[in-house]
């Protein structure tokens, strides 16, 4: 099925009374089951169900797993790109076996081509045939761009240790000195899955203590955890998907309980944006701020917009010496094969969880992305160039999510009564009473402050989040940067290059986008009379 496919959502009266009758189980409809199964949506939400292949069977990719495991001692020790140089350049087509191995593979070979770029005291331009010609093939093969994005830092970026009683002494040690574990959540207790594939013993990614990752640039802990909570809040996100689901589908059915599933479904919402939000916030215990901005941010850039510091056209992705007229380029002095592009670099902005919450509430982002003037985003290209037709950020972000979340979200968009979410369907709930004249029944109005609560609990998570860049980005760019964080001789490409003006630019924009993403603007119209549904 397509991702446009039609979902059994216009359907007749009887239909939807039958499926309404079939609702009254505690499990949720087999259609719904089957569509999240579909769009690879999990126990755990956009994580996978079990835990992300930690080595590449197949003893053929040695060369590439001794590399990334000795990744942040070999960048410490600058002899990073030496090390890729001398790489074979591996095959994929017919090596690599099943799904898991594929996003192996594209694990490492992100972690490689930032290492690559941003590794050393000046950028490098060009990513060598080891690194670019598997990972042409392997972001190809998953339909992802060929570089780091939340898939390949977070999403299968990581493991799942034991939990205590059930370690290993030193296991234990490790997880002792973690902080203590969240309280048990709806995510870990909820029955609302029914999937075919069972969570895997021992794999719990809500516990922020049992989570590590699989690799990180710096080797910092803060960099670990940079990862890790945004991991724990994916999967503490998941048990709300079906539930959000399902009363997507009542409003599109107009099944005769479509307002107290909505109000139900909502208020579960509420709880789990604040359960989300308290991972966020655990941030602040792990990650310092200027590691953070000094020395993990640097490797997560992209080469897009990147001409102040050296990458005027993007990267080079470098498939070997040219052998015919038509497919070379001149690069370094060489006729290569090979193609210039510019990306996005990884961002947690990248996250399905959050944009599933706004289309489902019908969040609009109306002046986020290219309306800004500190907006540079666009879609993925092959040039370095601006784009007139820029996307707005979110659109545009959608780009760097696994193929079947893309198509998720954009089936979602097409629920309940087509784009806007339930606040559509709450405005015509509200406009129906007034063309008939009337007040709002009870059930109408514990739907609307269930709603209005619900975009309230969402902008409470974005003014975190706001909190947060400010703590990790404008707070350290204004600071000078600590004695032992400079750079030395083999250094991190990037910082030193940026002029003061470019970086403040570069804030005010992460800012500017976050303020806008926060929905704060429309919290403010929204809360004149605390029940104007009308700007969510
Ligand atoms: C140190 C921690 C963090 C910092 C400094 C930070 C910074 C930023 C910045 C600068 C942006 C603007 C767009 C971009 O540059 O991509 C952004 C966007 C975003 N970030 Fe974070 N972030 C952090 C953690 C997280 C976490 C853990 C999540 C959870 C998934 C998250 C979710 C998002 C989302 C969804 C957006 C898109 C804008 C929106 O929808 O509100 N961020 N972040």
């Amino acid at each position: 099925m397509s991702p446009y496919e039609p979902l059994p959502i216009s359907t007749t009266s009887k239909q939807a009374s039958s499926e309404s009758e079939s609702d009254t189980s505690s499990s949720f409809p087999n259609h719904i089951q089957s569509l999240l199964n579909k769009y690879d949506v999990t126990t755990n939400g956009f994580l996978p169900d079990g835990p992300p292949l930690e080595v590449l069977p197949d003893e053929y990719y040695a060369p590439w797993e001794n590399l990334i495991r000795r990744l942040s001692e070999s960048l410490d020790a600058g002899t990073f790109r030496e090390e890729v140089d001398r790489l074979p350049v591996l095959e994929t087509d017919g090596r690599l076996k099943t799904e898991e191995e594929w996003r192996r593979a594209y694990v490492v070979l992100c972690f490689f081509a930032h290492g690559y770029i941003w590794g050393g005291s000046m950028p490098s331009e060009v990513l060598p045939p080891p690194i670019s010609v598997p990972l042409l093939s392997v972001s190809s093969h998953l339909d992802l761009p060929p570089i780091a994005t939340y898939a390949s830092l977070n999403l299968w970026n990581f493991r799942c240790v034991p939990p205590p009683s059930s370690t290993t002494s030193s296991l234990s040690v490790a997880s002792e000195s973690l902080p203590p574990s969240p309280p048990l959540t709806p995510a870990s207790n909820s029955p609302a899955f029914t999937s075919n594939t069972q969570p895997k013993t021992n794999f719990n990614p809500t516990d922020l203590s049992r989570l590590q990752t699989l690799h990180t640039f710096t080797g910092t802990p803060s960099e670990s955890w940079f990862y890790l909570v945004s991991v724990a809040m994916e999967a503490q996100g998941a048990y709300i998907i079906p539930t959000m689901l399902r009363a997507l589908q009542a409003i599109g059915l107009r099944s005769s309980d479509w307002k107290e599933t909505t109000t139900k479904a909502l208020r579960e919402l509420i709880t789990c944006v604040e359960a989300v939000g308290e991972l966020l916030e655990r941030m602040y215990e792990r990650c310092e701020p200027m590691v953070f901005y000094h020395q993990i941010r640097p490797f997560l850039a992209g080469s897009k917009g990147m001409s102040a510091v050296g990458l005027p056209k993007g990267v080079f992705y470098d498939l070997g010496l040219a052998s015919t007229e038509e497919e070379d380029q001149v690069v370094q002095g060489q006729r290569r094969r090979g193609k210039w592009m510019a990306y996005r670099g990884g961002s947690n902005g990248q996250s399905s969880l959050i944009q599933f919450w706004d289309l489902v509430l019908g969040v609009e982002h109306v002046s986020a992305g290219n309306s800004s003037p500190h907006a540079h985003s666009s879609s993925p290209s092959s040039t370095g160039a601006k784009d007139r037709n820029e996307k707005p950020f979110h659109e545009e972000v959608r780009e760097y999510m696994p193929l079947k979340h893309r198509q998720f979200l954009s089936m979602v968009s097409k629920m309940g009564l087509g784009k806007g979410g339930i606040r559509k369907a709450v405005m015509e709930m509200v406009e129906a009473a007034q063309q008939d004249g009337r007040q709002l029944d009870e059930q109408e109005e514990e739907l609307q402050v269930a709603f209005t609560n619900a975009t309230r609990a969402l902008a409470m998570f974005r003014n975190k989040h706001l909190q947060i860049v400010a703590r990790f980005i404008v707070i350290p760019s204004r600071q000078p940067v600590p004695e032992h964080m400079k750079r030395e001789k083999k250094g991190r490409a990037g910082e030193e290059k940026k002029g003061e003006d470019e970086d403040g630019e570069k804030v005010e924009k992460a800012v500017n986008l976050a303020s806008v993403s926060s929905g704060l603007q429309q919290r403010k119209e929204s809360e004149n009379d605390g029940k104007d549904t009308k700007r969510w």
